[in-house]
């Protein structure tokens, strides 16, 4: 792997020295470095990719073992190795794909059973008094369904959704209050069901429920994998959607953790988000790495995180009903590729994943896009459009929102000469010095790269395309960088800490052991506390 990389590097040095506007003098250029799959398209011509550097790139691909790493996981081998689990979040959405096997035993009959059942008890929910829907779940049991019920808002016919997820108790009493009881159903989404954030909010709703004339054991349901510890809470079976242990919280939103999702737009339009998924899984298994679009965008991923060293990058969706999509692909990218060791213990050989942020267009582009191009530090940014909008009366809104993404992929590539900002404060009358210093202002270097994600409508279909694209173009970059992208050991030691530091808090128990500053903190908290 070391001389792919070197290789890279010395690709990168040449690079520099041509700017990405320049590549367009080559005819074709945006054909050649975009690839479609359905009716979804992937432009990575913005970027500073030339033939040689994907063909090394691909290379590298290849020499890292993606292809063989990609049917291990189709194949239920079990590649997240420090867990000893199988990674098959794909079997979730394989709706007529035929068997899959998880030690020698064919998983797909009790996926199916399980997709049955939801469907039966989201018609019944969607048919009964329930108006309100508390999903209680955190990180990969809250990110997902809450970016997806979002998004997918004009298909929403079903009772209204809630989401809670922080322990602040303000956010289970902000999303209780104006809430009726007798007609809440509250799910509890929880691969472990010990997440002691959600088993927190769990018990608060349920005592709320009692309090206020609801009845939790016909009103509270739940999705996790441990039906002991469901059923010690007095959630009756029927109302509990079980799951494997191969299918991770952060990849989990396809089966019963996307419960609320198919109650709230209905069985079969969540029927055609899994479909979307299982289109870019066959796409993902079947496409030469050339026109492959996971792969394409994992290469573009790799280009500018590890080899030029940029050290973040943006997700930036055109489209205000995917703003959560950055939280939600913050979990998925920075869970499963924020990792310090290679699969056999020895440190990775490059730099790890990238910060993964953004905000919806065309709203951060009065927050944080001044530094995206003029700031010292590259961001590569990542742009999604859809041609069309959900509203065909305020069709003018999406002519201006298209031409604004349009606008800032140009705008960081072309960017603004110091000739071409002289010339424009020389017409506004400025001269001499004067003129020098507000054209320095207005510079923009340019030649910052972005890839654009386009498709007609963000419809289920399209959503599960998406989202099963990024979650391969995860799998892709981890094989690269020689990790497990499926467990996250990173966020075990805050929990143990915190589970020590709550008697500390409540006073209980003496800071003794704990750093100054720890110290300090709590007794400037004791202090400070309003007696109870
Ligand atoms: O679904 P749960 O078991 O409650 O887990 C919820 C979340 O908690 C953990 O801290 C993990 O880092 C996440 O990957 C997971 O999604």
């Amino acid at each position: 792997m070391t001389d792919h990389w070197n290789a890279l590097e010395a690709l990168a040095q040449n690079a520099s020295e041509h700017s990405i506007l320049s590549l367009f003098d080559t005819p074709g250029r945006a054909e050649e470095f975009s690839t479609q799959t359905g009716d979804m398209l992937f432009d990575y011509s913005k970027t500073s990719i030339v033939a040689g550097i994907r063909d090394a790139l691909i290379a590298l691909a290849g020499a890292a073992g993606v292809a063989e790493k990609r049917e291990a996981m189709f194949a239920g081998e079990a590649i997240n190795d420090t867990e000893g689990r199988a990674v098959l979040h794909t079997a979730l959405r394989n709706l007529d794909g035929g068997p899959v096997m998880v030690a020698g035993e064919d998983v797909m009959p009790g996926v199916l059973a399980t997709l049955e059942r939801m469907r039966g008890f989201a018609r019944e929910i969607r048919n009964s008094k329930i108006t309100d829907v508390v999903n209680i779940g955190i990180g990969g049991s809250d990110l997902g369904p809450a970016m997806a019920v979002e998004a997918l808002s004009p298909y929403h016919d079903g009772p209204r959704c809630h989401f809670v997820s922080n322990v602040d108790g303000a956010h289970i009493a902000d999303t209780l209050r104006g809430l009726d009881a007798k007609t809440t159903l509250v799910i509890v989404a929880s691969k472990t069901f010990t997440t002691i954030e959600t088993m927190t909010n769990a018990r608060t709703a349920r005592a709320w429920m009692t309090d206020h004339g609801g009845d939790p054991a016909a009103q509270f349901a739940a999705l996790s994998t441990a039906d002991d510890l469901t059923a010690d809470f007095g959630i009756p079976a029927e109302r509990v959607f079980g799951f494997e242990d191969w299918v991770g919280g952060r990849y989990s939103m396809w089966g019963p953790i996307g419960l609320s999702v198919m109650i709230a737009i209905g069985p079969d339009a969540f029927d055609a988000f899994l479909r979307g998924g299982q289109a870019m899984d066959r796409h993902f298994r079947a496409a030469a790495f050339e026109e492959n679009m996971p792969v394409l965008l994992a290469l573009t991923g790799i280009w500018h995180a590890q080899v030029c060293g940029h050290a973040s990058r943006a997700v930036l969706p055109y489209d205000q009903r995917l703003k959560k999509l950055p939280d939600y692909f913050q979990q998925l990218e920075m869970e499963s590729n924020g990792k310090r060791v290679q699969m056999d213990g020895t440190p990775v050989l490059v730099d790890s994943g990238p910060v993964v942020w953004g905000a919806a267009g065309t709203n951060g582009q009065h927050a944080f896009y001044q530094l995206i191009h003029q700031g010292t530090r590259v961001i590569p940014c990542e742009f999604m459009i859809a041609a069309n909008g959900h509203e065909p009366d305020l069709a003018h809104h999406h002519q201006l929102l298209i031409a604004n993404c349009l606008a800032q992929s140009e705008a960081l590539m072309r960017g603004r000469s110091a000739d071409e900002a002289r010339e424009k404060m020389r017409t506004k009358g400025f001269t001499g010095d004067e003129l020098e210093r507000q054209a320095q202002h207005r510079v923009f270097e340019g030649n910052r790269p972005s890839v654009t994600l386009s498709y007609p409508l963000l419809d289920p279909f399209t959503l599960g395309q998406i989202v099963a694209l990024y979650e391969h173009r995860v799998f892709v970059e981890g094989v690269i960088l020689g990790i497990n992208s499926f467990d996250q050991w990173g966020v075990e030691l805050g929990k143990e800490l915190a589970t020590s530091l709550q008697p500390v808090v409540e006073g209980t128990a003496p800071a003794e052991g704990k750093d100054g500053s720890t110290a300090r903190l709590v007794a400037f908290i004791h202090r400070n506390r309003d007696p109870a």
